[in-house]
């Protein structure tokens, strides 16, 4: 029987990782899972964050299994298979990967047999959508034109009328998709898996024909630095860089958030933080700041802090200041 794949596609912060420890908890029960974890930058800490779930993971970090290091991707699937062989094996792109990038990666597998595509999620923070589509439409249109169910995270800040307008605008680039605008706290991860099972009205061979007829693959580049279509795609490491670091530096809680909060003030354009770091007391915290939210949680002990910043505009000198290191 063919293994399932699950793609977890989404802008940098949307919630891939919260959806995937969702559907975790609540609707991959019994199964046995493989996780290809994909990070933009060097230093991983999805991979860091999913440990305590019993699953398979491969880290591939420092660029986009889309593109950079769509090699590794391919090496990364056959390994997985081979060596784990899994019932399903969930993959989430780094939030700057083109979708379609990752399907056609994942498409030889398709064809010969071996895995069949059960999820094609793109998840949409609705607090983001028109800025995110603005500034980065190439990216961020890819995500919603190749999923097959767009569900949006964050929706209790939106009221109904601009949920709705969000709804609208998608429909622009996906009249197919089933599109989930309600809580994910109100669905269980089965009634999600349901939906994105049922709803979904194309199959990716038409996605794939669609994708054909207007994108010209140049088969020697497939696996080199980026995939050449016609009109030129951007690459992710063209527009986004990334400033990560290991360290041993002890933070307090209220330093950090106080770094965090300065963040935002920073001319780098910064989309993306997230890290692990050695609080006071021998404990350890874990943290997430996406523009105009930061999260800071109690974490489990690990052997060495890491920190990962994403950008338009990173500056290395500076952020070395700030976390003064
Ligand atoms: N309030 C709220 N927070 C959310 C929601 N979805 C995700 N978050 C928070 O947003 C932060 C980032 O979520 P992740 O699941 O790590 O996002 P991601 O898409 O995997 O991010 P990348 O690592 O950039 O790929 C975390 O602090 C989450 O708890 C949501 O629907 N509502």
């Amino acid at each position: 029987m063919a293994v399932k794949i699950d793609i977890f596609s989404g802008f940098l912060g949307a919630g891939k990782t919260t959806l995937i420890k969702k559907f975790l908890e609540e609707a991959f029960k019994g199964e046995k899972i493989a996780l290809i974890e994909n990070e933009f930058g060097t230093v991983g800490i999805d991979g860091k964050i999913m440990k305590s779930y019993d699953l398979q993971i491969t880290e591939l970090n420092a660029g986009c299994i889309c593109c950079s290091i769509a090699g590794d991707f391919t090496q990364g699937l056959k390994e997985v298979l081979k060596q784990y062989k899994p019932d399903r094996i969930l993959i989430e792109p780094s939030g700057v990967s083109k979708l379609s990038d990752v399907i056609k990666g994942c498409s030889p597998f398709f064809r010969e047999g071996i895995v069949e595509l059960d999820l094609c999620i793109t998840v949409v923070d609705a607090g983001k959508y028109k800025m995110y589509l603005k500034n980065f439409p190439e990216f961020y249109k890819d995500q919603l034109k190749f999923a097959k169910t767009i569900i949006l995270s964050r929706t209790a800040i939106g009221n109904r009328e601009k949920l709705d307008g969000i709804l609208e605008d998608i429909r622009h680039y996906n009249r197919e998709a089933a599109i989930i605008t309600t809580d994910w706290e109100s669905l269980s991860g089965m009634a999600i898996l349901k939906i994105a099972r049922e709803e979904h009205r194309s199959s990716l061979e038409e996605d794939l024909q669609r994708e054909k007829r207007t994108i010209r693959l140049n088969p020697a580049k497939v696996t080199g630095t980026c995939i050449e279509k016609v009109g030129r795609s951007t690459c992710a490491e063209e527009v986004f860089s990334v400033w990560g670091v290991e360290t041993s530096r002890v933070f307090s809680r209220e330093k950090l958030k106080d770094i965090l909060h300065k963040l935002e003030a920073e001319d780098m354009q910064i989309l993306r933080g997230k890290g692990i770091l050695e609080a006071d007391n021998h404990q350890w915290l874990q943290f997430d700041y996406v523009p105009g939210e930061i999260t800071i949680r109690e974490w489990v002990p690990d052997y060495i802090g890491r920190i990962c910043i994403i950008g338009s505009k990173v500056n290395e000198d500076r952020l070395k200041q700030l976390f003064e290191i």
